[in-house]
């Protein structure tokens, strides 16, 4: 297991976020389906990073209303923000660059307005009564090939063969190297459909010498695979490997596969695991539209949060189709359940 691998200062960040977030964070909600309800009109190839050229103030709201719903980590608004994608659409490289700093200085202005209001208001007690600003974390947004494919490849997982390790790294390296110096506190892998896009994202922060954190997050489709087939226990061992990476998880998936997929990601890795699931309706990707599912609504995936957590997960959010009802929520679930100091349960 990676863990017994030397991590310094990156494994000690999440280890000290969860202490003084109580032993468990709360992750913010689906983004970009959260834009879409606000009026956002997101069917685009570049979908939600649209809105870092037309609407900022509406991303500026959506992180915003996140943290008053009780997060503590908000995802930025550069999961589908490529360089690629911007200069296809007519962008130079300089404005496309600027736009992946933008999505980065948007989060952290939505925390210092958040820290503003609860100066003015209200303070948070953490777990040993002393009053605090509850801790926020902006994760910068990285979505797949996939996703920049725009037509939901992250739910496949197929790039083809014409598609190796070094052209992903080639694609992402870019985005990689200004997220991390963008003042973002970690990066987040998002979506990760296939073991081979997990290997190109380790091979990057090794070889730019990235010097933030990063979390891993995969889907799955059925609770035993990614979408391109391959065992989620072998994609999570490549993730474990990564001395960067802090948090290995799963995102955007169905909400009954998640328990599985944590057990199965508990017997590779003793780093924190994260879960993220959306709402359980599967996405239409050349309609850029939802499908309902029958079988879950989005209110019955916070019951699952406390068994989540007994399976040895420790922080907990939404994805697509969930909103701030979710995340108020699942946080309120995690402070009832909140263990006091001596009884933390760290991996
Ligand atoms: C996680 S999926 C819903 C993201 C959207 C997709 N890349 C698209 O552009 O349609
Ligand atoms: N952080 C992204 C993930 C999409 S799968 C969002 O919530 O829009
Ligand atoms: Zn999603």
């Amino acid at each position: 297991m990676g863990s017994l691998v030397k991590e310094g200062a990156s494994s000690s960040l999440m280890t000290e976020f969860l202490e003084k977030c109580g032993g468990y964070a709360v992750v913010d909600g689906g983004f970009a389906t959260e834009l879409e309800r606000h009026g956002a009109d997101i069917k685009d190839p570049l979908w939600s990073a649209k809105c870092l050229i037309t609407s900022p103030h509406l991303v500026t709201k959506v992180h915003l209303d996140y943290l008053e719903s009780g997060a503590n980590i908000i995802l930025t608004a550069s999961y589908q923000a490529t360089i690629q994608g911007f200069v296809a659409k007519g962008l130079s490289v300089d404005d496309a660059e600027s736009l992946l700093r933008r999505s980065v200085e948007l989060s952290c202005e939505a925390r210092e307005i958040f820290y503003n209001r609860c100066n003015k208001g209200s303070w948070d007690f953490d777990h040993v009564g002393k009053a605090s600003l509850r801790p926020v974390l902006v994760a910068a947004s990285v979505g797949s090939y996939g996703a920049y494919l725009a037509d939901g490849s992250e739910y496949s997982g197929v790039y083809g063969e014409y598609v190796s390790k070094e052209t992903l790294k080639d694609f992402h390296r870019r985005r990689v190297q200004i997220l991390a110096k963008s003042g973002a506190n970690l990066i987040a892998f998002e979506t990760i459909p296939n073991k081979l896009e997990a290997e190109a994202y380790v091979d990057l922060l090794e070889e730019e010498g990235i010097d933030i954190p990063a979390w891993f997050s995969f889907t799955s489709k059925d609770g035993v695979t990614v979408p391109s087939g391959e065992s989620i226990i072998e994609c999570a061992k490549v993730a474990d490997s990564c001395k960067k990476a802090v948090a290995i998880g799963i995102n955007c998936t169905a909400p009954r596969y998640i328990h599985d997929l944590i057990i199965s990601l508990r017997q590779v890795t003793r780093k924190p695991i994260i879960v993220y699931p959306n709402s359980g309706e599967v996405y239409d990707g050349l309609n850029k539209k939802w499908i309902q599912s029958e079988e879950e609504a989005e209110e019955d995936f916070v019951s699952y949060v406390s068994r989540w957590k007994e399976e040895g997960a420790s922080l907990f959010g939404g994805c697509c189709r969930t909103t701030p009802n979710t995340i108020r929520a699942i946080a309120k679930v995690l402070s009832c359940e909140s263990p006091t100091p001596s009884k933390l349960k760290f991996w």
